[in-house]
């Protein structure tokens, strides 16, 4: 196209009259005629800014430069041998980096496609690195796209690089001092300068983030690990503290507004506390993760550095104390909601459960929950009466922990009844808080005349009720905690094979959180390799029995599936079958 015809088409273009160009360059034009007051029929040199203002832009763009060097010199090498000139462009327009063929480099400075040159919209008019800022969008300016005729022989395309608060730092563009007639040839290129845009953001993040958790996600489990579509940074209470654009646009659409500073489950069906599920290790198939909307995504979550080795999350927070006690199964959730409410009055609890299903744990973190180092004393049956003043003595300011008072004698149990309503003659601020853990059906007992009714009334005041293992429905959730636990020391990382894992989900689990802890610590100290497969398993110490749960229980915590729950139920598969068709579970 000739120079004359050129300015006409602009002139057209700003006269309103139909066009062919594409939609965000005739916008451009108007913007440089309208409020750039830039005329088509004076071409203009580039911009070249002085050596003290390069260096300048360069100094404030030093850590992205930094960062960005090595995705851009995979870039280059990408389009090396096909004339392409590789330039970063900082917030201004101004180019802070450079990669060129040198032997094109004088032709490559005269056209402005060198280090220094300044390609702000205001100044140069229509092309990839200004409009791209303009627009925050990636862009191809193909030749008479340009708007100023000093630069219609060059082909410009580029994409911005956002920072992990969103705001547009950089535009990555890769150039074309000769290129092929029809636009369309620069697709590949708009591709390509986008994917590695979105590395450098990726790589940007994880270095401001090392002490935080980052949690990767794609739509294709192939690319997750190695190349994933968006990250975000999260604190220990699981917000949003970094992101990248990717993440950022994902995350806009779930009709929530704005993405930093808000919860990741605000977006995810995921909390912080699941994080550790989805690092590497597990299969990619495994770490689902489903966005409010309902649309699946691939996580991976990346440990804290400073962290690696150690369990998650808890970094204080209201919550923390708790997080080590379930994952996603409802009746633990409600439980730990329930927990968090009552742990900062001093309402005595107990705490129910089967022999090993947590019961001091969970109590534990109701203690640790609350502010100070406070402190925390256990009384037993095996502990002489005549020490139990100077125990609730000690356990002034804290938690008087008392474990098992079903094995008390009854002339004990007065004795403790005692203790405990002497404690209401303290100050509140020094009366220890009483919580208790049992095993047997004290209401029974009571019935039956072998526990104390106005003791029970007493250390009953709220009750916690926990679910025996075979009941719950995060068993995998604690079996990885626990793999993690076990093998963090071992310098291979160890798993679970697929049969392994099954024989676990299947097992009956009579001493609860103890013995599957137990049964994981035996396995991973006697593994040789880097799997644990059905062979390595200690045998399970008591054969399953007939249990009074009821089978929508036992199939909600195998998810549905009836060889699982019969297993578990130490029955066969037809049994499950009649009896859920029995109890309406199944239509007949
Ligand atoms: N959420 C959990 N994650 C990992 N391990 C756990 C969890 N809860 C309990 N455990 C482990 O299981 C074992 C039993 O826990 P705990 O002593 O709290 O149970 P308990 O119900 O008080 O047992 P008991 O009734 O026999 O005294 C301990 O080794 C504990 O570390």
């Amino acid at each position: 196209m000739r120079d004359r015809d050129h300015v006409r088409e602009i002139d057209h273009v700003l006269n309103g009259r139909p066009s062919e160009r594409d939609g965000v360059v005739a916008q451009s034009w108007r913007r440089c005629v309208n409020d750039y007051g830039l005329d088509p029929t004076r071409p203009s040199p580039p911009h070249i800014v002085t050596e003290s203002r390069l260096r300048e832009h360069r100094e404030q763009s030093e850590r992205l430069i930094a960062i960005a060097r090595s995705g851009l010199e995979a870039l280059f090498r990408q389009i090396a041998g096909q004339k392409y000139v590789l330039l970063l462009a900082d917030a201004k327009g101004v180019t802070v980096d450079y990669f060129g063929d040198p032997k094109f480099e004088d032709e490559l400075r005269r056209a402005g496609l060198y280090l220094g040159s300044d390609w702000s919209e205001q100044l140069a008019g229509t092309c990839g690195v200004g409009s791209c800022l303009v627009t925050q969008q990636a862009i191809t300016i193909h030749q008479t796209d340009h708007f100023d005729l000093t630069h219609t022989p060059l082909s410009c395309t580029a994409a911005p690089i956002f920072d992990t608060s969103g705001n547009l730092t950089a535009v990555l563009d890769i150039s074309l001092l000769r290129s092929p007639q029809p636009k369309i040839s620069q697709s590949l290129a708009l591709n390509l300068v986008t994917a590695s845009a979105r590395r450098v953001e990726m790589a940007n993040l994880m270095a401001m983030n090392r002490g935080d958790w980052v949690l990767r996600f794609s739509t294709s489990p192939e690319f997750l690990d190695v190349d994933p579509e968006a990250a975000v940074a999260l604190d220990g209470s699981g917000r949003i503290i970094g992101m990248t654009h990717g993440a950022e646009t994902v995350l806009a659409q779930q009709g929530t507004g704005a993405v930093l500073g808000e919860r990741i489950d605000r977006f995810f069906d995921l909390s912080v506390d699941n994080l550790p599920d989805l690092m590497r290790g597990r299969p990619t198939e495994d770490r689902l993760i489903t966005l409010r909307d309902g649309q699946g995504m691939f996580g991976h979550a990346i440990a804290p550095q400073s962290e690696r080795l150690s369990l998650p999350v808890a970094r204080g927070g209201p919550t923390s104390a708790f997080q080590s006690i379930g994952g996603s199964d409802p009746a633990i959730q409600r439980l730990v909601a329930e927990a968090a409410r009552l742990a900062p009055t001093s309402i005595p609890v107990l705490v129910t459960g089967e022999t090993g299903t947590g019961k001091e744990r969970l109590i534990r973190a109701i203690h640790a929950s609350q502010p100070g180092n406070r402190p925390f004393v256990a009384l037993t049956a095996a502990t002489p009466p005549e020490d139990w003043p100077a125990l609730a003595e000690a356990a002034q300011t804290g938690t008087l922990f008392l474990d098992a008072p079903e094995d008390l004698p009854p002339a004990s149990q007065s004795h403790l009844l005692r203790l405990v309503a002497g404690l209401d003659t303290l100050p509140t601020r020094r009366r220890p808080r009483l919580m208790t853990a049992t095993a047997a059906d004290l209401p029974a007992l009571v019935r039956e005349g072998a526990f104390r009714p106005d003791l029970f009334f007493r250390l009953a005041a709220a009750r916690l009720s926990l679910p025996p293992l075979r009941l719950r429905q995060d068993f995998d959730w604690l079996l990885d905690r626990m793999m993690r636990q076990f093998s963090h020391l071992r310098p291979d990382s160890l798993r679970l094979s697929p049969a392994a894992r099954a024989e676990l989900q299947s097992r009956d689990w009579p001493g609860n959180l103890r013995e599957l802890a137990n049964t994981l610590e035996v396995a991973v100290a006697l593994a040789e390799g880097a799997v644990i497969d059905l062979p390595d398993l200690p045998p399970a110490p008591l054969a399953p029995v007939e249990r009074p749960d009821t089978l929508a229980d036992v199939l909600a915590a195998c998810g549905g599936n009836m060889a699982l729950a019969a297993r578990r139920m130490g029955v066969n598969r037809s049994t499950i079958l009649r009896r859920a068709r029995r109890d309406g579970l199944l239509p007949n």
